[in-house]
């Protein structure tokens, strides 16, 4: 099996793979340039899964996955979920004096992560963004004064120096991906859904379509908005629940939510991550 992932190697994108497939065998990883890439290398059949990060616990989520699973991602379906911990370090080709550091490289997730240590210690340098981490630690080869945020990792595949460790602005940093296939996941007993809706714009129908989730106490474990792409002002709301798709509750729930949206897919079912 063929499995998509964010590289070059080294990224935090491989060590979610790399979690996600531990003890399965037979699994080859297929690297991609860019997010997008990724995602389309399951619509054009190049791997049977591929694995996108999908929100930070600083920042947020990742739009151009969230968007591309809202609006472009026909036939792509999530069947798993994996949450690793993320530790930023600045790493560069020779050693650096701080004062010296004139140029810093990253993805832009990760200089995100890491805006306030960024302002404080290099508030003149220029900041350039970069396809992922480990192509921002590629990136500082053989050029002084230019640094690269990324982790540790990518540091040691590509023989650099870790210059300082652990420097997102929150100690605790964690980013949760997602499994993507053409079919999402079986029935395990402790399953998510993740669906997304529109409501028509009137007063309380977003509150009349969450009333299906309080009557049936089926609880929400993420609820976010996107623009609709359509018009200013109208939003598109990405939504998750306990329960998989085939439980006999979860089929009420989408069936009586089916009259009370505008648009509704299902983006599908998968174990939630212990
Ligand atoms: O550039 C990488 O290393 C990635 O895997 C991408 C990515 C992201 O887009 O969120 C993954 C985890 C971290 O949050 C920072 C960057």
């Amino acid at each position: 099996m063929k499995i998509g992932y964010l590289g070059p190697k080294g990224t935090f994108s491989e060590e979610a793979v790399i979690k996600y497939t531990q003890g399965v065998e037979n699994c080859e990883v297929v690297e991609f340039n860019t997010i997008p890439e990724v995602i389309n290398c399951i619509s054009n059949s190049l791997c049977e899964e591929a694995v996108i990060p999908i929100e930070n616990s600083i920042e947020g989520s990742v739009n151009i996955a969230v968007d591309m699973l809202i609006n472009d991602a026909n036939g792509i379906m999530i069947k798993g979920e994996v949450i690793i911990p993320i530790s930023h370090c600045l790493i560069s080709d020779a050693p650096v004096e701080f004062k010296d550091v004139h140029c810093i490289l990253s993805h832009q997730q990760a200089i995100a992560q890491c805006r306030e240590y960024i302002s404080k210690k290099f508030p003149n340098a220029e900041i350039k963004a970069t396809d992922s981490t480990a192509q921002a630690v590629l990136g500082v080869k053989s050029k002084p004064g230019v640094v690269a945020i990324g982790p540790e990792r990518a540091a040691v595949i590509y023989g650099m120096r870790i210059i300082d460790r652990d420097i997102q602005d929150v100690k605790e940093n964690y980013t949760r991906f997602l499994v993507l296939s053409q079919k999402d996941g079986v029935v395990t007993g402790k399953d998510k859904t993740s669906i997304v809706f529109s409501v028509p714009n009137v007063p309380g129908s977003l509150y009349n379509a969450l009333g299906v989730l309080a009557n049936k106490k089926i609880n929400m474990t993420k609820i976010e908005s996107r623009p609709s792409r359509k018009k200013l002002g109208e939003y598109v709301f990405w939504v998750d629940i306990e329960g998989h798709r085939e439980d006999e509750i979860v089929k009420s729930v989408l069936e009586e939510l089916k009259g009370r949206t505008d648009f509704l897919k299902v983006l599908g079912s998968y174990p939630k991550f212990k």
